[in-house]
């Protein structure tokens, strides 16, 4: 009989129909999956499960006692109770690096739209208001030579770094857990407590995960730090910051504008007031999305799955705590 897997929101056809060919596989979108009955009855069943941003936490590995594996097509799991997870012994895996230049290019793009207010005149233009001219209220900021502050330089902190350094011209202070001396050296970046990077940045650029510890990292005394001409950047998780307070920020005048791929809640409400603000450039989540880097994610995940349905180590196991001893060392 075939082992059976559920596909969850994203998985790429190509590999979707791959996996459909040796496996029992049921792609779900856009359903509840703590109610879908047919989601539900798979999840019985499932050895394995594939996908992007499901909740998997205590309720959810309670109806799914012969889950092996669960394998994120992301690199961001703050979906996955991972102690849950841990204490089952199931897998968890995600997709490390193959996004990263894609996602740094994203954040990139959203700066220097945002510093240079494109999408704002891309629709002063099309809707005809070109007339004559354009008057300094059209002006942007520069982004070369500037001051850029990176919080979280992990793999997509340093992307980030190489094109500001190498392309740009920027200064770059950095907060981390930890102090990075190549990084340092590489791209002349400075370490710096998170206080004084908010306050020296011309550009904040919040890239950590979400965890315990970066949730609401940044809220109204950490927005009026920064410099009132400062544009803020966040291609993290939307609950990395306190989304009001971005607001109230925005709205009062204590940073000049934003820049926004994620949101606190996804997809974000159509009245949410970041949405009618012309200092603000706001993308879907589309850190990683192109076609070529999603098909990449969605390969990586198929082939942790299918390591870990077979009882084989995956190459990006997030909790290697659940391999058992004898296979250490394999
Ligand atoms: N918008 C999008 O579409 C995408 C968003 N992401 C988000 O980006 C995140 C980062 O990805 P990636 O760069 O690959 O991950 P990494 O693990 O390589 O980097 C994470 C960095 O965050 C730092 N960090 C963690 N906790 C804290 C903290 N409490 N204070 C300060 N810094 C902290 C880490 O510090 P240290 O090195 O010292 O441990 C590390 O440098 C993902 O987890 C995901 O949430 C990722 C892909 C796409
Ligand atoms: O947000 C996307 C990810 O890969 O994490």
């Amino acid at each position: 009989m075939k082992k059976k897997i559920i596909a969850y929101e994203r998985v790429e056809k190509p590999v979707l129909k791959d996996l459909q060919k040796k496996y029992d596989v049921q792609f779900f979108k856009n359903i509840d999956p703590t109610t879908d009955p047919e989601f539900l009855k798979q999840l019985d069943q499932a050895e394995g499960i594939i996908g992007l941003d499901l909740n998997v936490n205590k309720d959810l590995l309670e109806k799914a006692p012969n889950l092996k594996i669960v394998s994120n097509v992301s690199v961001g799991h703050n979906n996955l109770d991972i102690e849950q997870l841990s204490k089952r012994n199931i897998m968890a895996t995600n997709t490390p690096g193959i996004l990263t230049d894609t996602v740094a290019d994203t954040i990139f793009g959203l700066l220097i739209a945002t510093a240079r207010r494109i999408p704002e005149l891309d629709h002063f233009v099309k809707n005809g208001e070109w007339v004559q001219s354009i008057e300094p209220e059209h002006f942007g900021i520069n982004v070369h030579h500037k001051v850029l502050g990176i919080i979280g330089m992990g793999r997509i902190g340093q992307a980030i770094a190489q094109r500001a350094h190498f392309g740009f011209d920027m200064d770059i202070v950095y907060h981390s857990r930890s102090r990075k001396p190549e990084v340092e050296e590489t791209y002349n970046a400075t370490y710096s407590d998170l206080d004084e990077l908010l306050s020296q940045s011309d550009f904040v650029c919040l890239m950590t995960p979400l965890t315990p510890e970066t949730e609401r990292l940044i809220g109204k005394r950490e927005f009026q730090l920064m410099k009132e001409s400062a544009i803020f950047i966040n291609g993290s998780r939307g609950k990395t910051i306190v989304e009001q307070d971005l607001i109230d920020a925005l709205t009062n005048g204590e940073i000049t504008a934003a820049g926004l791929d994620v949101f606190e809640n996804e997809p974000t409400e159509t009245d949410n007031p970041l949405l009618k603000m012309k200092n603000t450039v706001t993308l879907p989540h589309i850190g990683s999305s192109t076609h070529e880097t999603e098909l990449k994610m969605s390969e990586l995940a198929a082939t942790n799955l299918e390591k870990g349905i077979h009882g084989e180590k995956p190459p990006n196991l997030i909790n290697p705590d659940v391999w058992p001893d004898k296979h250490k060392g394999s």
